[in-house]
């Protein structure tokens, strides 16, 4: 497949002291937010509330796709945003004009504001993450942090189920087999196909058929060709420049179109398969030989365009045997319809054959990509059946989160002016946990997670060794004593804003996927599985549980019965 990694510069990291660069798409503005983010940061700003230091959590409630765990995705995207948020000076005119009740001292408020009283603490990128603790917790003036809200859930939200699906279907496919992602023209819109492609590298996919995005962010890309290319021959006569230069330069193919011809007729009358074929298809062949000449280093080919074994395979191997004897290995077939188990398991004996009648080493490995439609459950099924595929190119399902369309992030209030707050619902699960709080994942004896549990911002860090009591935040029989063998704070410093504290660097994209597979790898396998995956435990201190259990007690009214 055409290949171009390695030659794909990888863009510095902004560092302490490389200023942030701004959101990778130009549409992420101030204004990119929901018009009752502005009229409640004017209401602030009538009530003189405006400045009053308010603590809000990024969080979400529930692990998408059935499974029992997310990685959190879009981090890098919320820092440049912030670290770029300014209003233009036609942004305030437009907001004048949506907003004509306002008081002009509300836009010269809103002209003079940035997030450098902001401060952003938040989970790595491609760390895996679970429902409700935090992802991020953002802390600054009220209005400010208010008028975040939409943009960053925005910028988690897709990001994460991205991600997640990708490392999922990496999860399916198994670590040996290369994934691609050619979703492009089935994302929603330009910013689905280019966020895609940059979060299913990050969730474990190997590469792109997307240019834009191998461009922006180093993605290795790759691809093959369609079924246009195929049926766009009709004749081998078609070719007029049939010379190919050898691999190494030192000789000259004079009449390629018709050592492929020769090369036919010596597969077709191969005793190990004799009658496996008669006259394939000669556009086809064409076809595949023209590419060849074209990208005699990358010669692969889309063999179903007209019958998979009895045309598309052959036609392919006499390509590839040609381009052999001038030094070149060709790169492999992709299926694109059919039973895809079944005729990558024919393909396979069919390259085996050849590789021992013509003692052509390793053409029995040659690779066979599959596409068409697949997803989790296909691959799945697959891997059930048997089959012969080192490569899956997968599109719509994987971009578009076919199964699952958004992650539901939220963004809640947890305290105000030191004061902790929360929001009550009939739904437990909706009830968001109060006070500004420390979070840390605790590891056990075998090196895996056991638990994630929140504290309050001031209790004492959990230690390696000591017994600590982790509670359901809301589940009063469930508890559990753990002592960790490594305890990992899971919040870190990534917008400091005027605090002083140093702030973690934006790791690479390929640094962030690093991170990513390293998690998953640690995963204690039962909360990883496809099939009724166990929860993995997400806990409270004691002390927090009394504190959230004496605060909903207080916050809910008693009912009157009559
Ligand atoms: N062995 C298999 N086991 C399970 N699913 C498979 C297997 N082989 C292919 N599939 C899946 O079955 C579906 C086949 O779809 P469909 O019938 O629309 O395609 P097709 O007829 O093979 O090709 P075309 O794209 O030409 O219509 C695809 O989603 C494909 O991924
Ligand atoms: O199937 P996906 O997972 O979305 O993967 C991408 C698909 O896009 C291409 O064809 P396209 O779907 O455009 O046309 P075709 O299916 O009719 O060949 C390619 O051949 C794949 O089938
Ligand atoms: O390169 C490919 O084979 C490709 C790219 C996008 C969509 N389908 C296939
Ligand atoms: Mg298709």
């Amino acid at each position: 497949m055409m290949s171009v990694d390695g030659e794909m510069e990888t863009p510095a990291p902004p560092g302490p002291t490389n200023p942030i660069p701004s959101p990778t798409n130009p549409m992420v503005t101030p204004l990119l937010t929901d018009l009752y983010q502005f009229t409640m940061a004017y209401a602030y700003w009538k009530a003189g509330k405006h400045l009053e230091r308010a603590v809000f959590d990024l969080f979400f409630r529930k692990n998408p796709f059935g499974g029992e765990y997310t990685i959190f995705g879009g981090l890098e995207e919320c820092i440049r945003f912030i670290a770029n948020f300014r209003f233009k000076e036609e942004e305030i005119s437009y907001l004048r004009l949506v907003m004509p009740t306002c008081e002009d001292g509300f836009f010269d408020y809103l002209r003079a504001i940035d997030c450098s009283d902001v401060e952003v603490y938040a989970i790595s990128e491609g760390s895996v993450v679970f429902p409700k603790v935090p992802l991020m917790r953002i802390e600054g003036p009220v209005a400010v942090v208010q008028l975040l809200e939409t943009p960053f859930v925005n910028l988690v939200n897709y990001a994460s189920l991205v991600t997640t699906n990708a490392a999922r279907h990496r999860f399916v496919a198994g670590k040996e087999k290369s994934l691609l992602e050619f979703g492009l023209r089935r994302a929603q819109g330009p910013d689905g196909g280019i966020s895609a492609s940059r979060y299913c590298y990050m969730g474990g996919f190997d590469a792109t058929s997307n240019v834009a995005a191998g461009r922006l962010f180093g993605i290795p890309l790759r691809g093959t060709h369609s079924h246009a290319f195929v049926s766009s021959f009709m004749s081998l006569d078609e070719i007029v420049d049939k010379t190919l230069q050898s691999y190494d330069g030192s000789s000259t193919c004079e009449d390629f179109v018709s050592l492929v011809q020769t090369w036919l007729n010596r597969i077709k009358r191969t005793n190990s398969l004799h009658g496996a074929f008669g006259e394939t298809n000669q556009s086809e062949l064409a076809a595949f030989t023209s590419y060849a000449l074209a990208l005699p280093n990358n010669f692969l080919a889309l063999v179903d365009t007209y019958d998979v074994m009895s045309s598309g395979v052959p036609n392919f191997c006499a390509v590839a045997l040609a381009l052999n004897e001038f030094g070149y290995k060709a790169t492999g077939i992709r299926l694109d319809s059919g039973d895809l188990a079944y005729l990558s398991i024919e393909a396979r004996k069919f390259f085996g054959a050849l590789e021992k009648e013509f003692a052509i080493p390793e053409f029995g490995k040659t690779i066979i990509t599959a596409s068409n439609d697949l997803n989790e459950e296909t691959i799945d099924a697959l891997n059930k059946q048997g089959h012969e595929m080192d490569s899956f190119g997968i599109g719509t399902y994987l971009v578009t989160c076919y199964s699952q369309a958004a992650l539901g992030c939220v963004f809640k209030l947890v305290e105000i002016n030191n004061q902790p707050r929360m929001k009550l619902s009939e739904d437990v699960t909706k009830v968001s946990i109060p006070c500004k709080k420390r979070c840390y994942r605790l590891y056990g004896r075998e090196g895996y997670p056991l638990v994630d549990i929140m504290t309050g911002a001031n209790e004492p860090t959990p230690k390696v060794g000591e017994r600590i009591l982790c509670r359901h935040p809301f589940n009063e029989s469930k508890r559990a004593y753990v002592v960790p063998q490594h305890v990992e704070e899971l919040l870190k410093c990534y917008w400091p804003g005027d605090s002083g504290v140093k702030r973690e660097e934006l790791p690479t994209l390929k640094n962030t996927r690093d991170r990513c597979m390293q998690h998953l790898e640690h995963m204690r396998p039962d909360h990883m599985r496809r099939l009724n995956p166990t929860p993995y435990k997400v806990s409270v201190s004691a002390k927090l549980y009394d504190f959230i259990h004496f605060l909903w007690l207080n916050e809910a009214p008693v009912g009157e019965l009559q």
